[in-house]
């Protein structure tokens, strides 16, 4: 979709931001481009759109040839976002959001309808933050109309240049997550630059890795590794690489690391009507503290503990002793997540449920799997192996 070929750009001071680049981002895929300031990140994206034209080389969209395209007919193929979100600040955030599709000629109810639709998907409610002025709202409401306008005209190109950096680390995380399951939906395809290593693991299908200039790096302007997020993790191409991912690549893979159903433990299950006596008998049966409890259809509704039950009268159903269970996350969430939320929640272990809107309960994950799952996955990908494949050795306890 986006193919660059031997592209440089020498600013007129004598300066390589980018130094010979290739490389290739396939339709529907999110590339993050990485590395420290000022080695050539916004340089490669501008010259996406020819806001900067590249000195040699070149670089196709969807087979086109960008430099003989017209600059403004070739924006609107691409969306962009940047920290700057840069609304209209005497305009509201409808309207804002529907300036793109306005300027394209829809009708204004059209184009207000559309821009409800986009405002919906990016998390914000059009009847409580549509009529609001920009000032009106926090750092990431912004950016997130800032990302609703940019797929306003349903641009198969979105290009992002630091969008989520200038919001604290907690709502970052926020419009990350949204952000992935947005791009689930959609499927644009993206360069997004970020300096923040956690941010292009997580976000990126692949990773541009740039050399920072430093006497162990090839020097700005130039990609050191191009490559999957546990690729450049797992066995980063040069020192340089190893150096920028940091010592702590085992933490980081935390957050590219999906519970698996492999990875779930199955404690006994009780439903709300089950009579107190039975489930007593059972979690002794089971030699069991404690069970989890479903809704009649099977849905999550918490846990109970045995010593609540076995204390309870004997017609007495489950319902009356269950406990609500907050601590929970759908299959396929990061393993990061899950530990945020066992921290959160102050919790032994988390509920899993089927992903995609279904809230079907699926098992527990408990510290000691957490820490198995991230062991197998470091492990896998050493082995090029899969996940399910590895077989642990453990350090025996004292
Ligand atoms: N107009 C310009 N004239 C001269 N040099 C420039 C110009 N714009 C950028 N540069 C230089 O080109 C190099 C790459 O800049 P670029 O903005 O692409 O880096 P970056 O990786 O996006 O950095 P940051 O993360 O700080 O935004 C830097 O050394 C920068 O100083």
């Amino acid at each position: 979709m986006i193919r660059f070929e031997h592209v440089t750009k020498r600013y007129p001071d004598g300066t390589t931001a980018v130094d010979d680049l290739s490389f290739e981002v396939a339709e529907g895929e999110l590339v993050t481009l990485v590395g420290p300031s000022g080695c050539g990140k916004t340089t490669t994206m501008k010259m996406v759109n020819r806001l900067i034209e590249p000195t040699e080389g070149r670089i196709f969209l969807d087979g086109d040839d960008i430099s003989t395209l017209d600059p403004v007919a070739l924006r609107r193929r691409i969306g962009y976002v940047i920290q700057q979100v840069g609304l209209f600040p005497h305009k509201t955030v409808l309207e804002n959001t529907a300036t793109v599709p306005h300027l394209l000629g829809h009708p204004r109810r059209k184009a207000r309808e559309r821009a409800a639709e986009l405002l919906e998907l990016v998390g914000l409610d059009p009847a409580v933050h549509g009529g609001r002025y920009p000032d009106q709202l926090s750092g990431g409401q912004r950016q997130r109309v800032g990302v609703a306008r940019a797929l306003a005209a349903d641009p198969p190109v979105l290009l992002m240049d630091e969008p989520f950096g200038a919001v604290d680390p907690v709502v970052r995380d926020h419009l990350q997550s949204e952000f992935l399951r947005l791009q689930q939906q959609v499927r644009k395809t993206v360069l997004f630059v970020t300096h923040d290593i956690e941010e292009a693991v997580r976000l990126g299908d692949r990773i541009a890795v740039y050399g920072g200039g430093s006497p162990r790096g090839a020097g700005g302007g130039r990609i050191e590794q191009f490559d999957t997020p546990a690729a450049v993790l797992g066995a980063p191409a040069t020192p340089y690489v190893a150096d920028f991912v940091g010592s702590d690549r085992g933490l980081k893979r935390l957050s590219v690391t999906p519970i698996e159903p492999g990875d779930l433990e199955q404690p006994p299950v009780l439903r709300l009507d089950d009579p107190s006596s039975a489930a007593t008998s059972r979690l002794r049966e089971l030699d069991a503290r404690w069970a989890v409890v479903l809704d009649g259809d099977g849905t999550l509704h918490g846990w109970v503990s045995a010593d609540a039950l076995a204390q309870a009268p004997d017609d007495q159903p489950v319902r009356d002793h269950a406990r609500r269970m907050e601590a929970w996350l759908p299959l396929g969430a990061s393993l990061k997540q899950a530990f945020s939320v066992m921290l959160q929640h102050d919790a032994g272990w988390i509920a899993v449920l089927d992903g995609e809107g279904a809230e079907r309960f699926r098992g527990v994950l408990t510290p000691s799997r957490l820490h198995e799952a991230l062991r197998r996955s470091i492990d896998a990908d050493a082995r090029g192996a899969s996940r399910a494949d590895v077989a642990l050795e453990t350090i025996p306890g004292a």
